[in-house]
């Protein structure tokens, strides 16, 4: 008699079919269940307004996710023509109406149906320090009419400020220390180096900070679960704009018509106005008596005694604290790596110096040729790409860079290798704005946010073998049934 196989019969099919329509079932339900939902992003914008110019920044984050895990990007970024808003002290309304070609792009980034309910801040550094400063009323003026600016566009207008230089400082740390994901770990941070025109901000975290011996220059924060106190310091008139300011006012104190500049090339020879030098807080108390309206600024191009200029711009004598940096100001030791971006980032790299493997002496060497290149050598070189007013600058920026890191926040040859100069991290700027808004609309918790246990894919995957293993060990119990129904022996 032929044997009749016992997984052909009617229960067995039965039993497999409803079996796979099950683990179908619960795998799809599974899968679906937890997918990640359609990606829809919000929205929120910040200015800032600088010192030489103002930039308008789009972040954008998953909507499901903005108050915790999510990762906030830059989306978009837009540079405003002309210069910072406090360059209209004299016109304010302008200040407004410079702002409108970058708005527009705004609203035409961010989705229509988000407008109404996307931040937009805008905060001003150490230009509208210094306005503020030295003509309130002006400053204040410039503000009104960049608020009624920023009103007139359709997005959630959250106000217009001056942050403090410790704000700035702070923020842009945790610009860095977020993009890189190291708040979330709990990793070692990053320390951050912002140098603008007109001021700037050194920011770390040193475990041998002992935060009663200067206050002031303690922030503290628990993100994630962590906490952190920070050390930052803005020195307000260190940005190079008014650095070099000071560096001018320093070699024309005689009242000179002619001054020959160390820390411009050779053959470099302008025209400059003695009332537009000293039109600024970091240096009009330094105007001589008896000056000419112009005097002759002509390059020299020596490093070394460019070097000396800068330096004496730092008073690293007077310190009432355990240590300093330098005019006095308390820093504890340096401590972990640092990240250096905005002008840092824009004279390095145009000096092609962004390498702190380098040795800092072969750096000093190179930047001291450079220096000492003729002006019209520069300008055939590099006229074509770069404007000139920034051109004549790089060999003195690079010089200040080099003094303000070594003579004034005490890095060594050691250390300089722990500085990396950037621009950007994973496709977002470095700088404070990020931070702020991160700070604004509380998208960093202070606890560890509860995570599910299991990713998704870890989820769908253990279902689907949970089911399996089910399915094949319910057909295995039925198994010893059909052999006995089939197969048994036959009495004779
Ligand atoms: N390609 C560029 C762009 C800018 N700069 C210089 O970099 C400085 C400005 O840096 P930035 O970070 O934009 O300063 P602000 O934010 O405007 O100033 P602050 O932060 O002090 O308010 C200015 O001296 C500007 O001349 C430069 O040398 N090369
Ligand atoms: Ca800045």
């Amino acid at each position: 008699m032929k044997e009749k196989n016992p997984w052909y019969t009617p229960l067995t099919i039965i039993i497999t079919v409803i079996g796979v329509i099950a683990i179908v079932a619960l795998v799809t339900v599974a899968v679906l269940q937890n997918r990640p939902l359609l990606q829809k992003y919000k929205y929120g914008i910040v200015l800032d307004a600088g010192s030489s110019h103002t930039a308008l920044y789009i972040y954008q984050w998953p909507a499901e996710k903005d108050n915790n895990t999510g990762r906030v990007e830059q989306k978009h970024s837009c540079k405003v023509t002309g210069k910072g808003i406090s360059s209209y002290a004299a016109q304010p309304e302008k200040a407004g109406m410079s702002l409108t070609e970058c708005m527009q792009e705004a609203e035409m980034v961010v989705p229509a149906k988000r407008h109404s309910e996307t931040p937009l801040y805008l905060g001003a550094t150490a230009g509208m320090r210094l306005l503020n400063i030295e003509n309130r009323s002006a400053s204040d003026q410039v503000f009104q009419a960049v608020e009624k600016a920023l009103q007139s566009f359709p997005f959630s207008y959250q106000g217009a400020r001056i942050l403090s230089g410790q704000e700035e400082g702070a923020f842009g740390w945790v610009t860095v220390n977020y993009l890189d994901d190291r708040l979330k770990q709990g990793l070692e941070t990053t320390g951050a180096l912002d140098l603008g025109g007109a001021s700037t901000q050194i920011s770390f975290v040193s475990h041998d900070y002992d935060i009663s011996e200067s206050p002031s220059n303690s922030m503290t924060f628990r993100l994630y679960g962590n906490d952190y106190n920070l050390y930052t310091h803005s020195f307000l008139c260190y940005g190079k704009d008014q650095v070099l300011r000071m560096a001018l006012a320093k070699q024309t104190q005689l009242g000179p018509s002619t001054i020959l500049d160390p820390c411009f090339h050779p053959g470099y020879t302008t025209t400059r106005n003695y009332s537009s030098l000293y039109d600024s807080p970091c240096v009009s108390g330094r105007r001589p008596r008896e000056a000419p309206t112009n005097f002759s600024h002509k390059g020299e191009g020596n490093f070394t005694k460019c070097q000396e200029v800068v330096k004496s711009l730092f008073n690293t004598t007077a310190c009432k604290y355990s240590k300093c940096s330098f005019n006095g100001v308390f820093q504890p030791p340096l401590q972990g790596p640092f990240g250096a971006f905005s002008a840092y980032y824009y004279v390095m790299n145009f000096l092609n110096l962004t390498d702190t493997s380098i040795h800092l002496e072969t750096v000093k060497n190179n930047l001291a040729s450079y220096c000492a290149t003729p002006w019209n050598q520069i300008k055939q070189m590099h006229l074509s790409n770069v404007k000139e007013k920034y051109l004549a600058e790089y060999c003195f920026s690079g010089t200040y860079i080099l003094t303000l890191l070594t003579e004034g926040y005490n890095f060594t040859k050691e250390t300089y290798s722990n500085i990396k100069f950037i621009k950007k991290i994973k496709g977002s700027d470095a700088g404070w704005t990020l931070g702020y808004m991160l700070n604004l609309t509380n998208m960093i918790p202070a606890e560890a946010p509860d995570s599910p246990p299991l990713p998704h894919a870890g989820y769908v995957s253990i279902v689907t073998v949970i089911a399996v293993l089910l399915f094949i060990l319910l057909i295995l119990s039925l198994r010893p049934v059909w052999p006995r129904c089939s197969k048994q022996p036959q009495i004779v």
